[in-house]
């Protein structure tokens, strides 16, 4: 990493009122607005990034808020593309969110095969208050996740529940898989060099 470089651009994406605002603001700027700020929906999509130390690794995550509305859909793939995360948002309240999150998988298991797809099911600390509240059926969430070989996290940005986990958990993936990527590079490398090596080298 240096200066204010991106290492890890992330993406938000969801239905409208999912609660991506929300959860960026949490992560963000740790606070949570909802109970004295009326909602506002995202127009086209906002843009925030974060240093964080993975052991000792410090990395900028840049994170794109975009809108749910589907008048924005269309702008959408202008925000995911070359992300290397992206974090599929739904409200565990309204089952609708849920279902909307299909799409977004099928967007980006078409048009960006290396972006690692995370579901984050929001607003917990509404069900925990009220499980009769939940729309959404665990296992069916699981299910979806499991499918799609997706991380599901529950989180709550009232509280704070599970964001920074969720953060963590895409920071620390990115740098496991970078170096994944440098040892398989060494490797083809030391292939090559062997493959040009001449016959009489065999032997030494
Ligand atoms: N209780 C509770 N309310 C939440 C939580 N997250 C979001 N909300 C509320 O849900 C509403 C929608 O949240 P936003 O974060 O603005 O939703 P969004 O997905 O960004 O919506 P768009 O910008 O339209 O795409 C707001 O009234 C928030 O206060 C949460 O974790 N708990």
């Amino acid at each position: 990493m240096s200066g204010n470089k991106v290492d890890i651009k992330v993406v938000l994406l969801g239905k409208s009122y999912a609660g991506k605002t929300c959860l960026v603001e949490r992560y963000l700027h740790e606070r949570f607005n909802g109970e004295t700020v009326p909602y506002q929906n995202t127009i086209g999509a906002a843009f925030g990034a974060k240093k964080v130390d993975v052991n000792g690794k410090k990395i900028v995550l840049g994170i794109w808020d975009t809108a749910g509305s589907e008048r924005y859909e269309s702008m959408s793939r202008i925000y995911y593309r070359n992300a290397k995360a992206a974090i599929l948002c739904f409200d565990l309240t309204d089952k609708s969110s849920f279902d909307r999150i299909r799409f977004w998988i099928g967007e980006l298991q078409t048009h960006e095969e290396a972006c690692k797809i995370y579901i984050c099911a929001t607003k917990k600390d509404i069900i925990d208050a009220d499980p009769n509240t939940r729309d959404v059926n665990e296992k069916e969430a699981q299910a979806l996740a499991k499918d799609v070989m997706a991380e599901l996290y529950e989180t709550s940005s009232k509280t704070g529940e599970n964001i920074n986990e969720l953060f963590m958990a895409i920071a620390q993936y990115y740098l496991e898989t970078v170096k994944t990527t440098e040892v398989k590079e060494d490797m083809i490398y030391l292939n090559e060099v062997k493959k040009r090596l001449p016959c009489s080298c065999k032997s030494t």
